[in-house]
Formats: C-alpha cells, structure tokens, sequence
C-alpha cells in the first residue's frame, strides 16, 4: 500500500474529483457515511452519547456530516463547530444548515460539561494543518485529552494537532483511541513517535479513483498481502535441498549460546536446504543436540575469532549461498578482526545483527567493508550506534534513508512498523508483529529467517520483505495462542509455519 504526502491526498481528492467525476461535497458525503457506518458497527446500536467536534476546514466538514449521519439514525448527538478560523471552507459551509442544532465554541470558556461518558469525535484538523495548534485552540485540544479515559475519542482522518508529514511530536495533539482515515496510512502514524496519539489506525475506502493511486510515486510504502504474494515463490516439485542452499549462521558465544540455537533454528525453519552454525566448541554439544538438522563448525576460543584464518577456509566462505552473523557473539577484539577478514573474504549479500553491528557501531570504517545489497536489522540503539543520535523520528527516517541509499544497503530499523530502507531510496514498513515480540532472541529469529531467505534465492529486497512478514506474523499467530505476555522467541521460530501456510493461501 503506498503512503502519500499530505500535499499527494490531496491531489487524490482533486484528482477523483475531475476524472470519476464527484462532487467534492459528495466525496466528503461519502468519507463522513465510511465514519459513521465504522462508529455504528462498533459501537452498536444503543452506543453511548456522540460528542461531535468540528473545526472550520474540510476535516469540520466531515464531522458535520457524520453528525447528521448519525443523527439522522436516532443517536444521541451533540456538535459543536469550534471557530479557529474566521471563515469556514465551501464544503464545511454546505453543511452547517443541514446540522441545525449546532454549537458554537469562540472561546475556550464554551466548551462544553460532557457529563454522561460518550464518544467524542474530533473533527478539529486532518491533513489541511499547516502550523502547530496554538492559543486557545490548543486549549481545547488539552481538554479532549483531559477526558480520554471518561470518553472514548475518535479521530477523523487524523489526530487533531497531528502533522502528517513532519514531526510534530512537540505540539499539542489529540490522544486517539481509534483514527478513522481515509484510504491511504498517513506516515506520521508509522512512526513510533506518534504511536500513542493514533491509537488503533482504521484504513476506511472512499473511492479515490484506481487511476491516480495506481500512477502515484511514493518512496514510502506499508508491506501487505498484495505485496507478499508477488514475493513469496512456491516450491518447484524437482527441487532437492540443494536448490535452497547451504546457509552459515555465526553466532553464540560462551553464556549466550541460546542465540545460534534460535538463529539457526529460524533459518532451517524458514527452508534453507542446509545450515551450518558456526560456534565456539563450548556450544557443540548443545547445538548438535537441539538443532540435530544443522550441521556444526567449532573454534576453540569461547568467541568467534579464527574464522577464515586459514587460507583454505577462506577459499571456502564464497561456498555459502547466504551468511548470517552477529547473535550472541560479543564484541571482543578478536571477534570484530574475524568479522573484519569474513568481509573481506565474502563478497554476496550477508545479514548482519545484532553485536556484528555493534562492532561496526565501534569500528566505523567496516561499513564500508560490507558487501553491497546486505541487509542490516539493528534495533532503535544499535542503529544510534551505528549512525547517531537524532532529534526526532522522521528525522531518523531520514537518516535511515540516506544511510541505506549511501552505503547500498538494506536497513531495517526495528520497532512497531519495521521501517525497511532500500538502497534505491525506497522504504517499506511492516505490518505484522504485536508487542510480545519485544521479547529475549526476537530478533536472533529474524536473522535466522532473513539468512534462511536469502539462502533460497530469494533476493535481498524480497528476502527482507517476505522475511519481516513472515516473522511478524509468525509471532500474531503465537500470541493469538498464547498472550502476548507468554510468547518467547522460540514461539516464534514454532509459529513459522503457520505464518507461511497463510501466505500462501
Ligand atoms: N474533498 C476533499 O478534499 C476531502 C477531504 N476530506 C477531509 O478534509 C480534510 C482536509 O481538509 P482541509 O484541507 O480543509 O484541512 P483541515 O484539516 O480541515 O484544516 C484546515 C482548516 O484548519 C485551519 N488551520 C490549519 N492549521 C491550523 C492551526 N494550526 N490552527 C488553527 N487553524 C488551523 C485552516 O485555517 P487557516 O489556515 O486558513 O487559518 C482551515 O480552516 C481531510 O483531513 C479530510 O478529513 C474528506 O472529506 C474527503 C474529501
Ligand atoms: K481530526
């Protein structure tokens, strides 16, 4: 699904205005009846009191609609128009006279006592916002969220104060429940920085004509089935374990063994033909033992550090269709020069998480030592080891974008939305995953499947969007069966193949 610009909605507004063609006053008829149908089929037939409130633009317009929408339907309504500006929009306008009961707010005083727990619906500002909220305005939006935990509060289209394509994190904001909006993810809501104000994100259709959405450019997109399913390659029947590769997975150290068990695991998981886990000798027993499908490399030392010192095994690395490298292998010295010759001597597209990333975070001119097309999976602090530290979110984004373009390099950022740098500058979000994964060896799992992925032919780009996917979902399907509070990493790695029969379907 692509993500547009604020300055791109509303081109998408003009755009079906002239070509199916519709009124703009009956699109916005249409967005308001997509509200109040949701509200209806959510809140049931005897809901509590509505609390419509409506700013002066189109985003009020709406609110007006939805108003005598659900008015209309025998509700318990109030509305209020709150007078930020002086003059309302054409379509805003159109639609005061068929509300007669409207409100008046002018001031902060005339906002109203809302004795009885209801709904309220913000309708104050959508995309049209151009400027932090400030005076009185402001004031309004703090008492809304003053009451959140006695009303239920609603957004239309956007949280009112939300800014959807910069940062706004320090402005006055709606806290939303629910944020109704309409066709397309705003990127605003993508971003951790505003995962509290939007709550739960409803995507309602308003018919925006097929044409423009399908001719729109945008750098920004959020992964979903439609995606997946271009991706995600079915098994040739004469295939043999050969055509899935021969994945080497580097990982574990002395305490943290646990890591190349579940790294490992997750790439077998995800169908690579073969995988060796490269491990300390401490691990032998353990990982032949729990993974008896892997086969075992061993070094002495209790940390990855020899590897590739003699010059036969390096003749050997290229061998491997795919490496993954960096769960639960220190940052000792002798494990960043080890890191430092695979580099060298591997020159395919690798994974690397985890301490392989901290010791590029330490060792900074390694990053260019990383073969073109590899994919990167830091989380919020590695990726501020790696790159540094910035002001906000969208100003991460930005690095993140400019870092993976630069370096050629696929980077993943983790978090809610998984953001997926490209290097040709685009970026994907992933959908899937819920908060029990924020658990122990989550992301060992992710380097598993993305290295098991990657092994299989998959190419960089539909490894990591079919790899983040799978992962994500694998991990619903779990919590679905277990609470999210219960789910382990090894949940995950289990949930896997129930993640892929879904996607096949
Ligand atoms: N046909 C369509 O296009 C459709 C559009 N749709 C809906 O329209 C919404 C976009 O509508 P929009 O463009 O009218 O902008 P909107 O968000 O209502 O705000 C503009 C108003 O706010 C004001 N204002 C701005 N910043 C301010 C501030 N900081 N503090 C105070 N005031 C501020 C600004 O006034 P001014 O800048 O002139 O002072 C103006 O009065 C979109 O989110 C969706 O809900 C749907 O119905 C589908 C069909
Ligand atoms: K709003």
């Amino acid at each position: 699904m692509k993500i547009l610009s604020a300055q791109q909605v509303r081109e998408a507004d003009a755009y079906t205005i002239q070509h199916e063609p519709v009124s703009s006053v009956l699109l916005m008829e249409r967005a308001a009846s997509e509200c109040a149908g949701w509200m209806v089929h959510t809140f049931g037939e005897t809901p509590p009191p509505y609390y419509i409130f409506c700013g002066m633009g189109n985003n009020g317009g709406d609110g007006l609609v939805i108003a005598r929408k659900l008015q209309e339907q025998g509700f318990a309504v109030q509305a209020w128009l709150v007078h930020t500006s002086g003059n309302a929009s054409a379509d805003n306008a159109a639609n005061q006279p068929y509300y007669p009961e409207l409100r008046h707010i002018h001031e902060l005083a005339e906002f109203p006592e809302m004795e009885e727990p209801g709904i309220i619906v913000d309708a104050l500002f959508g995309t049209g916002l151009n400027r932090p909220v400030e005076g009185w305005a402001a004031g309004v939006i703090h008492k809304i969220n003053d009451q959140r935990h006695k009303h239920t509060v609603v957004s239309v289209d956007m949280p009112s104060g939300m800014m959807a394509d910069s940062s706004s994190v320090q402005f006055p904001c709606v806290h939303a429940r629910y944020t109704l909006t309409f066709e397309f993810y705003k990127l605003a809501f993508l971003l951790p920085e505003n995962g509290e104000r939007t709550g739960q994100v409803e995507v309602l259709k308003i018919g925006i004509h097929p044409a423009f959405t399908a001719q729109v450019q945008t750098e920004y997109h959020l992964t979903d089935p439609a995606v997946i399913h271009t991706i995600y390659r079915p098994r040739n029947a004469f295939s043999h374990k050969g055509t899935y590769g021969h994945a080497l997975m580097i990982a574990g150290s002395y305490g943290k063994m646990g890591a190349a068990l579940l790294a490992t695991r997750a790439c077998l998981k995800a169908g690579a033909g073969l995988v060796t886990a490269h491990i300390p000798r401490c691990g032998y027993e353990i990982l032949q033992t729990a993974v008896p499908e892997a086969m075992c490399n061993t070094e002495e030392s209790a940390h990855y550090s020899s590897h590739f010192d003699e010059p036969f095994r390096l003749h050997q690395a290229p061998d491997y269709a795919a490496i993954g490298i960096g769960p639960g292998i220190g940052t000792e010295n002798a494990t960043a020069k080890a890191l430092e010759r695979l580099l060298l001597a591997y020159r395919k597209p690798m994974v690397l998480d985890a301490d392989a990333l901290n010791i590029v975070g330490k060792y900074p001119a390694l990053l260019a030592e990383i073969p073109e097309d590899s994919i990167l999976t830091p989380h919020p602090k590695e990726f501020e080891r790696l790159f540094g530290a910035t002001g906000d979110h969208f100003e991460r984004l930005e690095l993140l974008t400019r870092k993976a373009r630069e370096l050629k390099l696929y980077v993943l950022l983790k978090g809610k939305y998984s953001a997926m740098a490209c290097p040709d500058g685009a970026v994907y979000f992933n959908p899937t995953g819920n908060p029990g994964m924020a658990t122990a060896g989550a992301g060992d799992v992710l380097t598993g499947i993305l290295t098991g992925l990657l092994s299989q032919g998959y190419t960089p780009k539909a490894a990591l969007l079919l790899g983040a996917w799978l992962h994500g979902l694998a991990g619903d399907l779990a919590a679905d069966d277990l609470s999210e509070e219960a789910l382990t990493a090894e949940d995950i790695v289990h949930y896997l193949g129930q993640a892929y029969l879904r996607t096949r379907q």
